[in-house]
């Protein structure tokens, strides 16, 4: 075997580590998160909730089982680079198609491997999520790091429009058609449709850019709002659609980027995380049944919203529906008045954990009560 070639990551605060280069050879920037999911690397690098950013994995062996053209999540990789401490040289899987290191190469996603990925990890942990290069063309950490702080950052990045379907389509409910839902997709993930369509639901995914009379013109059910990547806090048309949408009464769920412009519509603020949940582990707790249900994330912001007590909205009342046990972060909201509720994580989890599939049950119940 030759020897591989060099890679360097830099971090914004300077902080650097020396590895060697893992998929395509390139440059890459874009903010440095990490996601503590020890299986489903297909679905992170799938999801485009990960557009912008640089996904260091914690779990050290990455790449066992492949890759196959099962599991991805979209059309393509989404993140803008990949971080791995120990790859797999070959994969064992009766369903891997390919290996990770080509998978990542043919898509031109730039990674590093063979660095002290828990290093780096309690650092992000400690410092917060920053920007970061990662190089196998650049050998000077003073010259990357410049270019690193010349990247955009994530805290007021509007990246749906680079996410979202230039144009609608249908999934076909399974079986029986029960309900038709409009879905707006911020950045949708393949299984999220599905998972309403294997319950009767046919989902009509609409670009971002409907208008409020678009979406309301489809007639549909119940409406949708799908997970995104970018900063909530840039949403302004999801939010008008969301207030179309409770306007009109009609049956809404949100999750991820949803529950965050949900949020906004009901005019609470949004915030960045310190670092952030991404993984598949993450402590839920929801309030009205008081069971604790173990989830899967990928959130660098949250809804800032009065955790204790019902809070009084333009829609009416509305309640934290869920909390995150480790640290209180609000999980989950629910209108009182209107019929609408969202969750900040990911009930479709297609790698698992699925104790968060009773949220679609509810998202039909509610259509149901209504129809
Ligand atoms: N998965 C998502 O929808 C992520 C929402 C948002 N981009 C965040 O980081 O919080």
């Amino acid at each position: 075997m030759s020897p591989a070639q060099q890679a360097l990551l830099v971090l914004e605060d300077g902080r650097a580590f020396r590895g060697d280069a893992y998929g395509a050879v390139g440059e890459t920037f874009g903010e440095a998160v990490f996601c503590t999911a020890m299986t489903g690397y297909q679905e992170t690098l799938t999801d485009p909730s990960y557009k912008g950013q640089v996904v260091v994995m914690t779990a050290p062996q990455i790449g066992n089982t492949g890759v196959n053209d099962e599991d991805p999540e979209s059309r393509r990789i989404w993140v803008e680079g990949y971080v791995v401490r120990d790859p797999a040289r070959r994969p064992s899987s009766w369903r891997a198609q390919r290996s990770l290191d080509e998978e990542l190469a043919a898509h031109g996603v730039v990674g590093i491997s063979g660095i002290d990925t828990r290093a780096l990890t309690r650092h992000l942990r400690e410092r917060g999520a920053m920007r970061v290069g990662v190089s196998s063309v650049e050998e000077d950490p003073a010259a990357l790091l410049e270019r690193v702080l010349a990247s955009p950052g994530m805290a007021g990045a509007d990246l749906t429009a680079q996410v979202t379907t230039p144009e609608a389509y249908v999934v076909p409910a399974q079986g029986e058609k029960r309900f038709t839902v409009a879905a707006i997709d911020l950045g949708i993930k393949r299984m999220t449709p599905h998972r309403m369509a294997e319950r009767g639901v046919e989902v009509h995914v609409l670009p971002a850019t409907t208008s409020p009379q678009e979406l309301l013109a489809v007639g549909a059910d119940g409406v949708f709002l799908s997970n995104g990547p970018g900063d909530p806090a840039t949403a302004d048309h999801a939010v008008g659609l969301v207030r179309a949408s409770l306007g009109a009464e009609v049956p809404t769920f949100g999750i991820c980027f949803g529950n965050q412009v949900l949020g906004r519509a009901l005019g609470f603020g949004t915030y960045k995380l310190r670092y952030g949940h991404r993984g598949v582990n993450q402590p839920v707790q929801d309030r009205r049944t008081g069971k604790v249900e173990v989830t899967s994330h990928n959130h660098g912001f949250a809804v800032d919203a009065p955790s204790e007590g019902t809070a009084q909205t333009p829609f009416g009342r509305a309640e934290v529906s869920h909390v995150n046990l480790n640290d209180d972060v609000v999980e989950g909201l629910r209108c009182l008045d209107v019929p609408a509720f969202s969750v900040q994580y990911h009930p479709e989890a297609a790698a698992g954990p699925h104790d968060a599939a009773y949220l679609f049950d509810r998202f039909l119940d509610l259509m149901e009560s209504r129809k």
